[in-house]
């Protein structure tokens, strides 16, 4: 079954997500100074390849192309884990400090908070779920990232949305790739 990430009180995309991945991404309205989105990404590889690479709190750079390097602060990878990420230059940031909040290996959620560091992205909150794809389960995988962040003093909420969605969808994109380079070589 499919719903459409319109569904979704934040989703400002149409695409077609399974319908139980609306239930993880339905957050509360995201209130003023605040604004959220959510992506949709499809891999041609089976879902059990890619949450193996989105479940690796500690290894970001698995699969985000603006992560130089990842080195955790506490905890061993499960909720409550707390990693710095440097990233690459050209970005309007340097570093972040992420507690990994969900991190589901049944139903394959994951969700991070953003603290400190230094970036301008406050209090940014994300939630990524995999999913076999309803058109090909064994094979195929519908991945959806869902987020809500203050919008920065100066800019607007689709100013915030434009960037943090291109983000998001690069570091998507990238993940597909390295899914189904993964699923090759393992078949
Ligand atoms: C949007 C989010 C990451 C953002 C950043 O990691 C950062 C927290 C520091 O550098 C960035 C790459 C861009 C930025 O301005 C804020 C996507 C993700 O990693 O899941």
């Amino acid at each position: 079954a499919v719903a459409t990430t319109a569904g979704m009180r934040c989703g400002a995309h149409d695409g077609e997500v399974p319908a139980e991945a609306a239930r993880h991404h339905e957050h509360a309205p995201p209130g003023p100074g605040r604004c959220c989105s959510a992506v949709v990404q499809h891999v041609a590889a089976p879902a059990a390849a890619v949450w193996s690479v989105v479940r690796r709190f500690d290894q970001p750079q698995a699969y985000k192309r603006f992560v130089r390097s990842c080195a955790l602060l506490a905890g061993d990878g499960g909720v409550g884990t707390l990693r710095e990420v440097r990233v690459v230059s050209g970005l309007p940031a340097a570093s972040s400090r992420e507690r990994l909040e969900v991190l589901d290996d049944e139903s394959h959620v994951l969700s991070f908070r953003v603290g400190g560091g230094e970036h301008r992205l406050q209090n940014y909150l994300s939630v990524t779920t995999v999913h076999p794809s309803p058109a090909a389960p064994d094979s195929a995988t519908v991945v959806v990232e869902s987020y809500m962040v203050d919008v920065p003093p100066g800019n607007t909420p689709e100013d915030t949305r434009v960037f943090v969605d291109t983000i998001v969808r690069c570091n998507l994109q990238s993940l597909a790739t390295t899914a189904e380079k993964l699923a090759a070589v393992s078949t």
